[in-house]
């Protein structure tokens, strides 16, 4: 299958590889250094004491016409709109997409263009970038998709039937339980993560940060209108996902750390967005949402000092 990546990240280098092993891969990129260090050494996978390599095709963005069987998009939330900018462009010219985002906020937006052939998915997997080709695999989980437009059964098939255990995917019929549950799980573990400046595992290590993430976690639950019984089943998917990624820093953390914008305005402020819609107090997450956005202009205001 032909497949193009837009982003050469941590997630957009870890797709880039696992699928080059079957697929016809082409990584979209942006900047000149990148499209270079790519064309002339291919990209590299670390994962344990283990580098390897594999070759792909690369163009900048700027060329990316919609034709490859599917794209995955693996920007981050905030570096969207380009993207969204293109496909208003290119429209029923885009033969199939896929989003990969944490958060929700780009959900309603990608169900209003008029591409035919729509995917959304959530990663389970730790990656971090090093260099301009590099991915290391923090942790191996999985990418679980789902088909929120169009017809995209053949594609689903081809990914998911794929023998690849470092690197599988996995069908979710239920597009709108899979994003919440991903959102409640980032709402808490990188936000808090975050402002506590702790591995994922300190959150359930900790009683007192134990304390403080079920309080959020139940304002969350109240906010999305989230059922008595998926309650359940979302907290012990939280409580996974932490024990999985327990020595991992999260994205958020990631980003403050090394000074980037973070997603914050996707992940705690499409939960404010609900609650205020809802009408429903949520002074727990207003507090996580403004301590990180201050981290963040704290971070510009030393740019610009
Ligand atoms: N990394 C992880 O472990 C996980 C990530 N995710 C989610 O996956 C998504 C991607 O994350 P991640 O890979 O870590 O992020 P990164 O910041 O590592 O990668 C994003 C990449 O997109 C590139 N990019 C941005 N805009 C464009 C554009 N217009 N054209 C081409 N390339 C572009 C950036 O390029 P440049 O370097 O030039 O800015 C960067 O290389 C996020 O939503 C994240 O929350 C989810 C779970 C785990
Ligand atoms: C699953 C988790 C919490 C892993 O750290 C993640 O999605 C992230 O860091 O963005």
């Amino acid at each position: 299958m032909k497949i193009g990546i837009i982003g050469a990240g941590a997630i957009g280098l870890l797709c880039a590889y696992q699928l080059k092993e079957k697929h016809d891969v082409t990584l979209y990129v942006r900047s000149e250094k990148q499209y270079e260090s790519i064309k002339k050494n291919g990209i590299y996978y670390k994962v344990h004491e283990e580098k390897k390599s594999r070759t792909v095709k690369v163009r900048y963005f700027a060329e990316w016409d919609g034709a490859d069987e599917v794209t995955i998009v693996t920007v981050k939330q905030y570096q969207l709109a380009p993207i969204y900018e293109k496909m208003e462009i290119l429209g029923s010219r885009i033969k199939a997409i896929c989003f990969l985002q944490n958060g929700m906020s780009h959900l309603e937006k990608i169900m209003d263009s008029n591409i035919p052939n729509i995917m959304i998915g959530i990663v389970e997997h730790g990656a971090m970038k090093e260099e301009e080709q590099t991915v290391v695999h923090t942790g191996i989980g999985a990418i679980k998709l789902a088909c929120v437009k169009g017809q995209m059964d053949e594609i689903l098939i081809t990914l998911t039937t794929a023998n690849n255990q470092a690197f599988p995917f996995i069908n979710e019929p239920d597009y709108v339980t899979m994003m919440q549950k991903k959102l409640v799980v980032n709402s808490i573990v990188n936000s808090l993560t975050s402002i506590l400046q702790v591995q994922n595992g300190q959150l359930l290590q900790n009683t007192y940060y134990f304390q403080v993430m079920n309080l959020l976690m139940e304002e969350v639950f109240e906010i999305l209108s989230i059922t008595k019984e998926n309650r359940i089943l979302f907290r012990d998917y939280c409580l996974e996902v932490i024990r999985n990624t327990a020595l991992n820093k999260s994205s958020m953390l990631k980003d403050i750390e090394a000074g980037r914008p973070t997603e914050i305005d996707a992940i705690l402020g499409y939960i404010l967005e609900e609650a205020k819609k809802k009408k429903v107090h949520s002074p727990i997450a207003a507090t996580a949402y403004f301590i990180i956005k201050g981290k963040e202009r704290g971070r510009e205001e030393c740019l610009n000092a």
